[in-house]
């Protein structure tokens, strides 16, 4: 029998995922200022999209570009050697900071290491992500979408916060945090934010629902997070529309997905285009703290959901009782 809801499903995220965002302006190696003395780190950097990243700023000088990303068994150790490869440099000075965004401890023991080893952070990239997933729960029993792409990363923050804030009254700071969203968090279920389904599987909606949840989030976030702290800037993105990872996932359970793939190449873009959003969002002179921005340079773009202030204040004082105690002892 024919599942038709999940065939419309699939339909839309294929679209999603063969858009294009051409006409971007944004230039990485002409428009990223040198980021000389810098220390950036970024999420889900062993990822298409996380790498690119890491790899554009390492080829602009800072003093160290953090991959965090899941830990591996060689400790990063090949995901720093590609980022290098890109960049032409065997000396580019990128780490691998391993950290499971889905255990408050892993997050807990990655905040450890990172602050032992540095005394500023200048910018905060949190760009993993999980899309079609089957149904699961993090460490703490919360929505395995929800736990990894808002709550583990509002942990993370939280504890890189008293870095973030030092790091803004050095002479010439700008710290930033970019928080990845996407379009699709307007695939979330109506409300947005199902608050009494953050823990547990909520296996009664479709993954790209539970997605969706969790990209409103971010989103809710950074605009919480940017009210809360004027001195650093704080905004959300949406990438694009990029095969990645995630699309590749996809490929290899969708039968629409696998019909569509050999042409989407011709409506996607490729991850250095993708991640212009991100290195502007983290670079730019005209980005706006606690804005949205899909696509690059265009504020409030976010559907009524993403805008509702009630909802992203509800959701700080969740997060605030859901994150209480947790603290680098
Ligand atoms: N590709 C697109 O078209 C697109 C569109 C909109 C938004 N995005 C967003 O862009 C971001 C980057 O995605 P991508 O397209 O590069 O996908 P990707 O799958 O290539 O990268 C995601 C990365 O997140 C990491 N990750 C997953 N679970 C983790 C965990 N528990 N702890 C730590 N890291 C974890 C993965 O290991 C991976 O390296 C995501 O937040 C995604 O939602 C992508």
């Amino acid at each position: 029998m024919v599942d038709f809801q999940a065939l419309i499903a699939s339909a839309r995220v294929t679209l999603l995922a063969s858009g294009n965002q051409r006409g971007i302006a944004f230039d990485a190696a002409r428009d990223i200022p040198a980021q000389t003395g810098k220390v950036i780190l970024v999420t889900g950097g062993a990822g298409d999209l996380g790498r690119t990243v890491a790899t554009e700023f390492a080829r602009h000088g800072p003093a160290r570009v953090y991959i965090a990303d899941l830990p591996r068994e060689d400790g990063g150790a090949s995901v720093v050697a590609a980022v290098r490869a890109a960049v032409g440099d065997e000396n580019a000075p990128v780490r691998y900071l391993g950290v499971d965004l889905a255990s408050f401890e892993s997050i807990k023991t990655a905040v450890r290491e990172f602050c032992a080893a540095e005394e500023r952070l200048d910018v905060a990239v949190l760009n993993a992500g999980i899309m079609r997933v089957r149904p699961g729960v993090t460490e703490e029993g919360y929505e395995i979408a929800f736990g990894i792409n808002y709550l583990g990363h509002a942990l993370l923050t939280r504890l890189l916060m008293p870095t973030l804030l030092r790091t803004a009254e050095l002479p010439g700071a700008d710290v930033r945090v970019v928080a990845v969203s996407s379009e699709g968090h307007n695939m979330a279920p109506k409300g947005g934010i199902v608050f009494d389904k953050l823990k547990g599987t909520f296996e009664e909606i479709k993954y790209y629902q539970r997605y969706g949840q969790s990209k409103v989030a971010i989103i809710g976030f950074a605009r919480e997070l940017a009210q809360r702290h004027p001195q650093i800037k704080v905004v959300a993105v949406h990438p694009g529309r990029i095969i990645t990872g995630m699309a590749h996932g996809l490929q290899k359970e969708s039968l629409l997905f696998k019909v569509t793939a050999p042409i989407s190449p011709l409506f996607c873009v490729s991850p250095e285009i993708g991640v212009r959003n991100h290195l502007w969002a983290a670079t730019g002179a005209d980005v706006v703290s606690g804005k949205y921005y899909e696509p690059v340079g265009v504020p409030d773009k976010e559907t009524t959901v993403a805008k509702d202030t009630e909802l992203s204040k509800k959701l700080w004082e969740w997060t605030e009782k859901a994150l209480e105690g947790i603290v680098l002892e």
